[in-house]
């Protein structure tokens, strides 16, 4: 038996290989693809692929055959150019990219490890491989795994904190030996050899020759871009925590992680079973979790973010670089300020965690009435909002938005709107709010709450508080919309009949068939790292689909429906009003907080405070000191775990829908004062059609166009690419460049440094995987290269993300076209469409049959004929209409094309090879 599901396991592996190998070779458009009979790959999911027609290929030859799946040493390709195995001319089909070699996000490689088929691929070699090693090893062997494996993040954080992956970024490809780098970062010889040897061992470095260490493409991620020299001034200066500005963010997490949520997770026993406190151990609080724990804040009552922002109140121990840092010698306030910085940056490097586009899919928006108010909870700089409400503007819904947050927050999210999009602001598409979210909602007529990544922050009796709020502000059609992990069982889930599931839409029961884990194993781990994260830290947690439906319904709220993008378990959770049941009524939200145990310290707050809200009955109520926290925690910054901290350009947030991230400046972070109480609620822009005379503004999706050869700069303003983004399975190529990662206005960008268009695809496909480069949600740039470094957009080169230069000069656009996914909701499901009446883009219900007219949305609305079964009519048909109505329609405010085709990987395939120049393209007039 054990045997068989061996076999099964390696049958799994075998297959997803043949499925991203497909993807791979159908780039290559001389080469046939590994089974040129079968239909595209990418077109279905891997369950549909094969039928009896349609045999398999033999695994067994695979692995006897072909060396092709190994790890080679860099190959020519990728160290020399990463681009290189696109290469029309060369014989070799695309290669999955090399663990050997540094990563580069702009490869064509790495792009598409996002596509769906290779998502689902992937997904399923991480599953099955998983459960093969636990099933083969030794048992003893894998307990040495689990409970010694505390040496890797170890090892990690001497290697990101010695600056080390910048040593060996500089070393190159060939390495350095560990004499010279020890040398360099002053870690004794010996010992860092043993250090890197390890990590080399977990794939994560590699040793190219005895004591030679050269990075590879899991540890050249953590590069933060700057010389090794420039880190060592500003270490020199008292400024180590500028290492992490202008980078993809992921140094600084790396930092974080493997720094003070490490060592709090050491102290999981202590606080849950071992505490002789039954309120320790059955903790609810902030203040008691884990990490108070681990850096003694307990008798201060201090949580993370007051001890992140120095307020140890003499105890808490501050160590490790903060205590060595120039802040603490020269005696200035916050001994954690390099902590605190990082983690603000950190967060930034978590933005691929949301899959792009499922905030447009989480919800029917064009269910709504028109000028329906959307109300965005704990909203944040407004990333959400901001997407939305031009999605809304774009297809003429006319929703309006509400963005609640802290004052400071807010401040810091009308700047960057201002800044932004400001034209949002005066017609009174969106206004900010300062409002305590566990105070009483202030609007009652809102179609829509929409909490993202706020009930993670936060234990069962203050999220509930929070909900029932905004239950007891609901009208009879009010909808809420959560945004959060939705953890699965590790087991068959029987969701239909038992635990308050039934009904729900969208609930999988499993995520994988036997013989693989459910939940898919270890390739659903980061959810499960995240939900112990919040723990840990705050004694808060991920939920599973069960504890988001029990918690909703405790305070009045059913949940209807869950949806998820494949390869994410990042879900949009519809909930309508129910009665909230007795137990929860008005006054127990009051006594939620003293229905949580004493503290240890008991601080009143100032009756300024209470007296300034309107929540000020409840809040009245408030004497503990983790309220004091909590508040704390929710008052000063905007960046927790999931936040956006970022706002990218216009552009960029749509090319990353679901993960425009602003930069926080920490502004009024020492500000604990009243401030945390909300003020008396006013808008502070006008709500309502007649407040504000509506002014034209640029499309957020207008990217000024490269012309052929013409000196004159020349801006088309109705985008070709927001119409080309309706063409499935492609996209305008992701921001990679300084111009755009700086977020630099388009009407500021010379047309001809905009070779790489900003991406502006409201996305309605749903799929993603967390970390894939295509992620809309990817913090730019994910290069670990600081944008300073990044030599694009003038120079960059020639690849499938951009016309060839023997393209170019014919057409007026330069069209960049890069595949994205494109929607299949499970990897067993059939292709389905997810397309609505009013989408600004496009996904099928259905695959079209030659000569049937495939739906063409938006306003000028003409059917496209479907082809012979090739998506390259329509695609050429759909760039000369574009192209041909880009100039004539300037000002339009939808879109205007849109086709449909049933096949991501033609597409994919077919635009390739169109911005290859491989097929003909209609000048544009
Ligand atoms: C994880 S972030 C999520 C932000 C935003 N929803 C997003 O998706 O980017 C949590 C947000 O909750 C806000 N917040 C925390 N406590 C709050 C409170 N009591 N009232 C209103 N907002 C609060 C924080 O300022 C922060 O912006």
């Amino acid at each position: 038996m054990t045997f068989a599901v061996l076999r099964a396991l390696h049958a799994i592996i075998g297959d997803a290989l043949d499925d991203v190998e497909r993807v791979y070779a159908a780039q290559h458009p001389g080469l046939p693809t590994p089974d040129a009979t079968l239909v595209d790959s990418s077109t279905y999911p891997p369950s549909l692929l094969f039928t009896k027609d349609s045999p398999r290929r033999s695994h067994k030859a695979n692995v006897s055959t072909s060396s092709a799946y190994a790890s080679p040493p860099p190959s020519p390709g990728m160290s020399t150019h990463p681009m290189s195995g696109s290469d029309p001319s060369s014989e070799k089909p695309l290669d999955f990219p090399s663990l050997d070699a540094p990563c580069d996000p702009t490869s064509l490689a790495e792009a598409l490890t996002a596509h769906p088929t290779v998502v689902v691929a992937i997904n399923r070699i991480l599953a099955a491989a998983g459960q093969m090693s636990a099933t083969v090893q030794t048992p003893f062997l894998t307990l040495c795994d689990a409970t010694m494996g505390y040496h890797l993040p170890s090892c990690m954080r001497i290697l990101e904190a010695s600056n080390t992956v910048e040593i060996l970024r500089e070393a190159g490809s060939g390495g350095l030996h560990v004499r010279f780098i020890s040398e360099l970062n002053g870690v004794e010889e010996s010992k860092l050899a043993h250090i890197l040897r390890l990590l080399a061992t977990h794939h994560i470095l590699r040793e190219v020759s005895p004591d030679v260490f050269a990075l590879n493409r899991i540890s050249s991620l953590v590069d933060s871009g700057k010389t090794f020299k420039e880190l060592k001034e500003l270490e020199a200066s008292g400024k180590p925590e500028i290492k992490y500005q202008d980078t993809n963010g992921i140094a600084a997490f790396v930092g974080l992680c493997t720094d003070e949520i490490y060592k709090s997770s050491a102290y999981l026993t202590e606080t849950y079973l071992l505490s002789p406190s039954k309120q320790t151990r059955e903790g609810q609080e902030p203040t008691q979790a884990p990490f108070c724990y681990a850096f003694d804040t307990v008798k201060s009552g201090t949580g993370y973010f007051g001890w992140l922002e120095g307020e140890t109140g003499g105890f808490g121990k501050i160590e490790g670089r903060a205590s060595m840092d120039f802040a603490v010698k020269a005696g200035a306030a916050n001994p954690n300020r390099f902590r605190l910085e990082r983690f603000g940056k950190a967060m930034s490097g978590t933005g691929s965690w949301e899959a792009p586009g499922a905030v447009l899919n989480g919800f029917d928006w064009t269910s709504l009435p028109k000028g329906s108010t959307v109300v965005d909870v704990g909203g944040g700089i407004g990333s959400t909002s901001m997407l939305l409400a031009t999605a809304s503007e774009d297809v003429g819904l006319g929703l309006k938005f509400i963005i609640q947050d802290r004052s400071v927050v807010v401040e810091m999210g009308e700047k960057a709107w201002r800044a932004k999009c400001p034209e949002l602001l005066d017609v009174g598409t969106a206004v900010f709010q300062e409002h305590d979210f566990f105070a009483p909602q202030p609007i009652k007529d809102a179609a829509v709450f929409l909490l993202r990544v706020i009930l993670h922050d936060w234990p069962d009796d203050f999220a509930r508080r929070i909900l029932l709020q905004l239950r007891e502000a609901a009208t009879p059609q009010t909808k809420l919309l959560i945004a959060d992990w939705v953890l699965p069982l590790a087991c068959p889930d029987d969701m239909g009949s038992t635990g308050g599931l039934e009904g729900v839409e969208g609930a999988e029961s499993i995520l994988a068939p036997a013989p693989l884990l459910p939940n898919l194993g270890k390739a659903s781990a980061n959810a499960y790292w995240m939900d112990l994260t919040m723990q840990v830290m705050f004694n808060a947690q991920e939920r599973t689909l069960r504890e988001i439906v029990a918690l909703a319904l405790s305070a009045g709220w059913k949940v209807t429906k869950v949806t998820k993008a494949v390869g994410s378990l990042f879900g949009h959770i519809v909930a309508v009003p129910v009665p909230i049941p007795a137990v929860q009524k008005r006054a127990d939200i009051d006594s939620t907080l003293s229905r949580i145990p004493s503290l240890p310290s008991v601080v009143p707050i100032s009756a300024s405070v209470v007296n300034s809200s309107s929540g000020a009955s409840i809040d009245g109520l408030r004497t503990k000191r983790g309220d004091i926290e909590m508040r704390k925690r929710s008052g000063s910054r905007c960046d927790t775990f999931g936040s956006r901290t970022e706002l990218s350009s216009f552009e960029e947030a749509l090319a990353k829908f679901g993960g425009g991230v602003m930069r926080t400046k920490y502004a009024g972070m020492g500000s604990r004062s009243a401030s945390i109480i909300p003020k008396p609620i006013v808008p502070k822009t006008p709500i309502g059609p007649n407040s504000i005379v509506r002014k034209k503004r640029p499309s957020p999706l207008c990217v000024p166009l490269p012309l052929p050869s013409s000196s004159s700069p020349r801006v088309i303003s109705r985008p070709l690419t927001s119409r080309l983004a309706q063409i499935p399975a492609t996209s305008v190529a992701p921001q990679r460049t300084p111009s755009t990662t700086s977020g630099s206005s388009p009407a500021n960008t010379h047309p001809s440094a905009s070779i790489t268009h900003k991406s502006s695809y409201p996305q309605t496909y749903q799929s993603t995987i967390p970390g894939s480069p295509l992620s809309a949600s990817r913090p730019p740039p994910l290069s670990p290269r600081s944008p300073s470094h990044v030599q694009l957009p003038l120079s960059r080169r020639p690849s499938h993300t951009q016309l060839s230069p023997a393209v170019q000069p014919q057409t007026q656009a330069s069209l960049s076209l890069i595949p994205i996914r494109q929607g299949h909701e499970s990897p067993l499901s059939s292709p389905r469409l997810l397309s609505h009446p009013r989408s600004t883009s496009l996904s099928f219900e259905q695959v079209f049959q030659p000569g049937q007219r495939a739906p063409c949305m938006g306003a000028s609305g003409r059917d496209i004929e479907v082809g012979e079964g090739d998506i390259a009519d329509i695609l050429l048909k759909g760039v000369s209409t574009l192209c041909s109505e880009g100039s004539q329609e300037e000002g339009r405010t939808s879109p205007a094309y849109s086709c449909s085709h049933g096949g991501a990987g033609t597409v994919l395939a077919t635009a390739a090879r169109i911005d290859r120049g491989l097929w003909p393209r209609t000048s544009s007039p």
